[in-house]
């Protein structure tokens, strides 16, 4: 699913107008219309006091189209204009006359903390202050209106975006922000749901769609895309029949020091389950005796070193290649992982302390060849580019990186973002069962795998990333948030396939389930 930017919706409404032969009212009377369906749906006349705070711009006029057909169907309505600016936009004009035709209850003007209404924890609010519009930080008493809203702990809507949140920054202030229970967008969710310093803004989200014009919508290139079984599908690659485990590629993982060989057991296993024909797996000799009992589908060979990798020699064609997980960050590993890099040819996923070698010797990144796969979590990144401001600083610097480095680079987090050049993919599936050791090493096995398969490194990045994120989705129904291991990643992974062909995602609806961030 695309994520558009600010200017890309306000075109997409202006040709959605323009094709329809409609007025820019009557799409904002069919966007208010979706939330009011919404909240009607689910509240079926219950008189529970629903509190509607309407800015001054469009955002505002679309929570005067819910209030009006709210108190059309009988509903127990307050409507409040928070007197923010001078400024008025037409449609908030419009529908502030159709309203005021409607009811004798004309909304109240709000315009210090003395207006402000006692709202119950019972009740509910609509916010509908600020849109994707909003270009400063809310006045004072703005602010203090949305800290109003967060002690009354009554249950908030917000109308496309949480007021305060701009769809393309980060607030200063997190009190001049509306903390949502629900975010209702308008035809796509905004890429701040999905920021670790932004998603916190609202529990849970779903797009309505509120028909923007369809070829805008399939012409339109966006940046950001929000990936979900309907742009994993396509992706799949079927088995064929006439074939053998040499059709399915060879995959190598090196990795692993003393105390850390279960790192590339897991790793192996997971390029294993991925679908990769066959297995090596490369590590320093005393991990010999346990790889071989504990993964007998591998074959197995071994640095000359006891305890860390010393000198990564083979004389097997591997398809792909996953380095780093448990591997340590030794000099002499360095050495070894820097001469092992000059002479590879294979296709490369790089993760854990091989990221962490590559920040050390940056002169290294020179190595590496075009399309290689980096699977940092947070703090690798960080080593990796340098620090960043905040999330939006972040991307721009990870752009920056994957263009100069033509890497695609896989950003961990509860939301993974893929990063190849200029386009972020963010990843729906996956859970907090997921923050346990040895997921990530599941990770760079499956994409190792899938690549060996012969998807290409960035379409074997986004399906294992969603592999992985689907198959701790099955596995928590069984194991629980706080009992979900690495292994169970593993163990689900044909779940997680099968998944891909049960029933169909909805259009409006990355993954067919509620978007709990
Ligand atoms: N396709 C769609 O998604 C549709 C969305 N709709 C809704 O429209 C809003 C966007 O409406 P817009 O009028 O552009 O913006 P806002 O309502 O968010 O803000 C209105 C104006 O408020 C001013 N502003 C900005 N920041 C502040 C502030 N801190 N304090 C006071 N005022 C502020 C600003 O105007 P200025 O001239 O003063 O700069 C904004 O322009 C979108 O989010 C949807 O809810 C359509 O209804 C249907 C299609
Ligand atoms: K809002």
């Amino acid at each position: 699913m695309k994520i558009f930017s600010k200017q890309q919706i306000y075109k997409g409404d202006q040709q959605t107008a323009k094709k329809q032969k409609i007025s820019s009212t009557e799409l904002m009377e069919r966007a208010g219309m979706q939330i009011f369906n919404w909240i009607h749906e689910r509240m079926q006349g219950a008189q529970v006091p629903i509190h509607v705070f309407c800015g001054i711009g469009n955002n505002g006029g679309d929570g005067l189209v819910v209030a009006r057909h709210l108190i059309t169907y009988g509903y127990s309505v307050h409507t409040y204009v928070v007197n923010c600016s001078e400024k008025r936009t037409e449609d908030f004009l419009v529908n502030y006359d159709r309203i005021k035709q409607t009811t004798k209850k004309w909304p109240i003007m709000l315009n210090c903390e003395a207006d402000f209404p006692t709202i119950g924890p019972d009740d509910i609010i609509v916010d509908a202050v600020f849109g994707i519009g909003l270009n400063r930080p809310p006045n004072d008493w703005v602010k203090r209106l949305f800290q109003h809203f967060r002690a009354s702990k009554a249950f908030t809507l917000s109308v496309d975006l949480p007021s305060g949140l701009y769809p393309d920054d980060v607030p200063e202030d997190e009190n001049g922000v509306v903390w949502a229970n629900y975010t209702l967008s308008f035809q796509a969710p905004k890429l701040v749901f999905f920021l670790p310093d932004t998603s916190k803004y609202t529990v849970n989200w779903e797009a309505l769609d509120i028909g923007i014009d369809a070829e805008f919508l399939k012409e339109t290139e966006t940046e950001v895309e929000l990936i979900g079984k309907n742009e994993i599908f396509p992706m799949y690659k079927p088995r064929e029949k006439f074939s053998n485990k040499g059709t399915y590629g060879h995959a190598l993982i090196i990795g692993g020091s003393y105390g850390k060989i279960g790192a590339v057991v897991l790793s192996g296993k997971a390029a294993l389950a991925s679908g990769s024909g066959l297995v090596t797996t490369f590590i320093p000799k005393c991990g010999y005796i346990p790889m071989q009992s504990s993964f007998p589908e591998a074959m197995t060979l071994t640095d000359h070193d006891e305890e860390k990798l010393t000198d990564i020699s083979f004389d097997i064609e591997p398809t792909a290649i996953g380095i780093g997980m448990g591997m340590g960050t030794d000099v002499k590993t360095h050495v070894a992982f820097q001469k092992f890099l000059e002479s590879n040819s294979a296709s490369l996923v790089i993760d854990a302390d091989a990221i962490n070698l590559l920040s050390k010797h940056k002169e290294d990144l020179k190595l590496l060849k075009a399309q290689t796969v980096l699977t940092p979590h947070p703090k690798e990144l960080e080593r990796l580019i340098g620090k960043w401001k905040n999330d939006f600083d972040k991307l721009k610097k990870a752009k920056a990186f994957s263009k100069k480095h033509q890497c695609v680079l896989v950003i961990k987090g509860a939301h993974t973002i893929t990063v190849f050049e200029n386009k972020m993919y963010i990843n729906s599936t996956g859970n907090p069962g997921l923050s346990t050791g040895g997921t990530g090493d599941v990770l760079t096995g499956m994409i190792t795998g899938l690549i060996c398969q012969g998807y290409e490194p960035l379409m074997a990045s986004l399906f294992g990333v969603y592999l992985h994120g689907k198959s701790a989705d099955i596995a928590v129904e069984d194991y629980g948030y706080q009992s979900l291991t690495a292994s169970h990643v593993i163990e689900y992974l044909g779940k997680a396939y099968l998944d891909l062909f049960a029933k169909p995602q909805m259009p409006h609806d990355p993954d067919a389930e509620e978007h709990i961030s």
